[in-house]
């Protein structure tokens, strides 16, 4: 295999051109090695930028189907995200282009911020994590980390994926059951057809017999909620909370349902700094192997270690924290994405689908736990009681 290292090997690279969303982290270091890395914004890409292009990167704003490659020289397509339903993978295989995307990149970044999300509910409303059941409705690469995450929180897990029940997985409940929860959270792909379809799979309906007190997260896609008919049924369930990263018509957000809402945030769950530079090395490792390139990046030498972030808790450092949130606060502040959000709403309507895509391009870093060293361990076990420094074990820090 080549291993385009030298300048001047790198120099006969120009042949080669590569398309990228310009909200790539790591694009230009790990695509530059093999070809003219072009950045754009994932909303302008169009035929004419692509007719000569060789490989397209995209994210999950940019529609990738025969309208934008017919007629271009594109062979190979990556999206360094977990969803697909933004790309025309029939069309793509029936052209002979070769697709890839990124499984499970930022599963871990959803993951904590639906534990973000809940232990910010505490603080807004009158609602207690302990001894609550919660059904994950899709247990893929984000449902089975969140599971394992929630049963170490000693919650009681109702999981229901009827694909991966039919394949014979046991441990699963039906539907129904996972929506008597009293937390039910969504982490389905978005699907027009088939039996399993998730086009509007929470409705009016779902949504109005959900248990006193519950809450519902949806994470997954906008459009797996019907937006209008959650709305209707906030109308008369004010007991319900709902957090939502993901809304119907993104960029646009229905602000009279942001305004019923206890979170909402710009479909950021899964922006931390790991899972997107995981996702651009998924990619990058995929285009290799297509271009027949030796991948010589690992995805370890990707994380600017500038960016680590220790957190020392003794009480000479910052304020004492007495519970598991003010720690998951100090590294993933869940309540700024829904600041930023609400704020941009309140610009003109012109303004407001720029304001959203703002807020993701402008996103701040956000690691995830398992890289973060939490320091003073014995002492955050002297002054937190015991079920706050049991929840603080189950995010998967590094305790020294
Ligand atoms: N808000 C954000 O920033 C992010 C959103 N996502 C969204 O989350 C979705 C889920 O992600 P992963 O878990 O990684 O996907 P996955 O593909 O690993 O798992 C999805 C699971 O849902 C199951 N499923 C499909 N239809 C179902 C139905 N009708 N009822 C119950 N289960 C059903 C599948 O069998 C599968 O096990 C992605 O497709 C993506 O749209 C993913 C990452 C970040
Ligand atoms: O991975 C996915 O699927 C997602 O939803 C992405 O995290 C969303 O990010 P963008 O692709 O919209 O930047």
């Amino acid at each position: 295999m080549p291993h385009w290292q030298n300048s001047d090997e790198r120099a006969g690279k120009q042949h080669m051109k590569i398309v990228v969303d310009e909200n790539i982290p790591m694009a230009q270091r790990c695509f530059g090695q093999l070809a003219e890395v072009v950045a754009v914004p994932g909303r302008d890409m169009d035929p004419a930028l692509l007719k000569d292009a060789d490989a397209l990167v995209v994210r999950s704003i940019t529609k990738v189907n025969e309208a934008l490659l017919s007629g271009s020289s594109v062979k190979f397509v990556g999206t360094a995200t977990i969803g697909v339903d933004h790309i025309d993978q029939a069309w793509l295989a029936a052209n002979n282009i070769a697709f890839t995307s990124a499984p499970g990149c930022n599963a871990r970044s959803v993951v904590e911020y639906v534990v973000a999300a809940l232990m910010e509910l505490e603080v807004i409303r009158d609602f207690k994590l302990d001894g609550k059941s919660i059904g994950i409705v899709g247990v893929g690469n984000v449902g089975s980390r969140l599971r394992a995450v929630c049963q170490s929180l000693g919650l009681k897990v109702l999981a229901c994926d009827p694909l991966r029940q039919a394949a014979g997985e046991t441990g699963l409940v039906s539907s129904d059951e996972a929506w008597q929860a009293d937390i039910v959270t969504l982490h389905v792909p978005y699907s027009m057809d088939g039996p399993h379809a998730t086009h509007h799979l929470a409705d009016f309906q779902r949504i109005s017999d959900m248990v006193q007190g519950g809450v519902l997260i949806n994470t997954s896609r906008g459009s797996v909620v019907n937006n209008m008919g959650l709305s209707r049924a906030l109308d008369q369930r004010y007991d319900l909370s709902v957090i939502l990263d993901v809304w119907e018509g993104e960029p646009f957000v229905n602000i009279e349902l942001a305004n019923q809402v206890d979170i909402a945030t710009p479909h950021i769950a899964g922006y931390s700094y790991d899972g997107k530079v995981r996702g651009t090395w998924m990619i990058y490792q995929a285009l290799c192997q297509h271009f027949g390139v030796e991948a010589c990046l690992t995805e370890a030498e990707l994380i600017d270690r500038k960016l680590n972030l220790i957190l020392d808790t003794r009480p000479d450092q910052a304020a004492s924290p007495s519970c598991a949130r003010d720690i998951v606060s100090r590294i993933y502040d869940i309540r700024e994405d829904d600041l930023g959000l609400r704020t941009s709403l309140q610009l003109s309507r012109e303004k407001r689908a720029f304001g959203f895509d703002a807020l993701r391009k402008h996103y701040r870093v956000r690691r995830e736990f398992p890289t973060v060293v939490l320091r003073g361990i014995d002492y955050l076990q002297s002054v937190m009681n015991e079920s706050e420094f049991n929840r603080l074990q189950a995010l998967g820090l590094l305790m020294e």
